[in-house]
């Protein structure tokens, strides 16, 4: 089949798949197409092969959807950066499609006893961030974080997709307003800063200006330097009756890219988590900077939250504010979920991409646990590892999942599962 790379053809697009493809059969096997819509005629490019799989981009629309819209990430598309991989489908559309795409992992990858209980509870509609007419309901001004790279010739850019070709560019639509008003792109005082290699981190937290990290060197937006290496961010918990919460995280660590995101997952997790519950005593992991953590805390939980960046760790203890709960930093494991979850009533994890994995939820299982909420940003990753805890005797009681990333194929997705007596 390599002899196929490099090459075009004509093909009807079929269902949606996983990653923001569309699938297409020709004689030589399976294509997952990008930059295509279910039903669209279009030419290809075949760009790589996978085993028994092809992979290739749309280059040319023969014959369009009617959800086909202009690419509001200009950078996206055949030869362009990686991401953005559905900013040519109309938003309604977009949740259509990971709609779509969350059933289908849900039943092909979770199995029969998955497929039972998620028709029991109802595969939940992909919710939109933001109100009517504004920025965010474009599903624009949405990265409080943006990752950069500078080229050798000391361009201003990203990575292309699947390579590590750096791809100029000269604007940045999905960043929300504060960093597009850094200028990055077109500022002299940037200029000197961006050397060929540099890795370039822009932030615009919700509680402050927007800051710029070069490596280990902060700038603040007037691209001086600064020694202040934390951002504040504010959640609104007024719907769990805790007002704003404060938070200060490092430039360079993690929290949740999306404006409206910490929120957004507060809320449902928080109190989807609680509900009904009574001071638990709760076992956190993968806890962050503490997003979860403090609201669990001031609502009475009894918190030991495990987190394996020490960056995080930090951030966390002092968002905690002597709170009671305690931030260890240990990488999760089988081994650490017995040390530090024993009695846990409750258990709340929102693992990387990949997923928690046997080992992890088999350790959960073990505790015994009355009520697990499970937060997964990859449908296919959140379909083996509800599998698995289905395996281990919960019942998935409530789903939700949220467009926190609009444009590309990614969206994050919270699930309630109780311990079946
Ligand atoms: C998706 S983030 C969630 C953080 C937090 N819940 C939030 O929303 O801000 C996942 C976190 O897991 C941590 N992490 C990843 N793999 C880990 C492991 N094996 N052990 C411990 N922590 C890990 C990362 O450092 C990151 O902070």
């Amino acid at each position: 089949m390599s002899e196929l790379v490099g090459s075009e053809l004509v093909i009807e697009a079929g269902k949606p798949a996983h990653g923001g493809y569309c699938l297409a059969h020709i004689d030589q096997g399976t294509v997952f197409v990008r930059f295509a819509l279910p039903g669209e005629k279009v030419r290809i490019r075949i760009t790589n092969r996978s085993k028994r799989v092809l992979f290739a981009d749309a280059i040319e629309i023969l014959e369009p959807s009617p959800d086909r819209v202009p690419s509001v990430w200009p950078a996206a598309g055949p030869g362009g950066v990686g991401g953005g991989e559905l900013a040519h489908v109309s938003l309604k559309a977009q949740r259509t499609w990971k709609r779509w795409v969350l059933q289908d992992c849900l039943t092909r990858l979770g199995g029969t006893q998955v497929a039972e209980q998620l028709s029991q509870v109802g595969l939940p509609q992909v919710q939109a961030l933001g109100s009517d007419g504004d920025e965010h309901a474009k599903g624009l001004g949405r990265r409080s974080r943006v990752e950069l790279t500078v080229s050798p010739a000391g361009q201003l850019g990203m990575h292309g997709y699947r390579s590590k070709k750096v791809i100029a560019l000269d604007s940045m639509p999905l960043a929300a307003p504060a960093i597009r008003d850094l200028e990055l792109f077109s500022r002299k005082a940037w200029r000197h800063l961006l050397k060929p290699g540099a890795r370039v981190r822009a932030v615009a937290p919700s509680g402050g200006q927007a800051m710029v990290s070069v490596g280990e060197q902060v700038y603040g937006s007037n691209a001086k330097p600064s020694s202040r290496r934390r951002v504040q961010e504010i959640v609104d918990a007024s719907g769990l009756g805790l007002g704003q919460l404060h938070y200060q995280v490092h430039v360079n660590g993690f929290w949740q890219v999306h404006p409206l995101a910490p929120t957004t997952l507060v809320r449902e997790v928080v109190g989807q988590g609680l509900a009904g519950l009574d001071n638990p005593k709760t076992l956190e992991l993968y806890s962050g900077a503490g997003l979860f953590t403090l609201p669990l805390s001031l609502l009475g939980a009894q918190v030991t939250a495990l987190e394996g960046s020490l960056q995080a760790v930090r951030d966390g203890r002092r968002n905690l504010h002597d709170q009671g709960a305690r931030l260890v930093q240990a990488n999760v494991d089988a081994a650490a979920v017995s040390q530090y979850g024993d009695g846990a009533q409750l258990v709340v994890l929102d693992p990387p991409r990949a997923g928690a994995g046997r080992e992890v939820v088999e350790a959960i299982g073990k505790l015994q646990a009355q009520r697990v909420v499970l937060v997964a940003c990859d449908p296919a990753a959140l379909a083996r590892d509800l599998g698995l805890f289905v395996a281990q005797g919960y019942q998935l009681e409530h789903m939700a999942a949220f467009d926190l990333f609009p444009h590309t194929h990614h969206f994050e997705t919270v699930c309630v599962l109780s311990k079946v007596a």
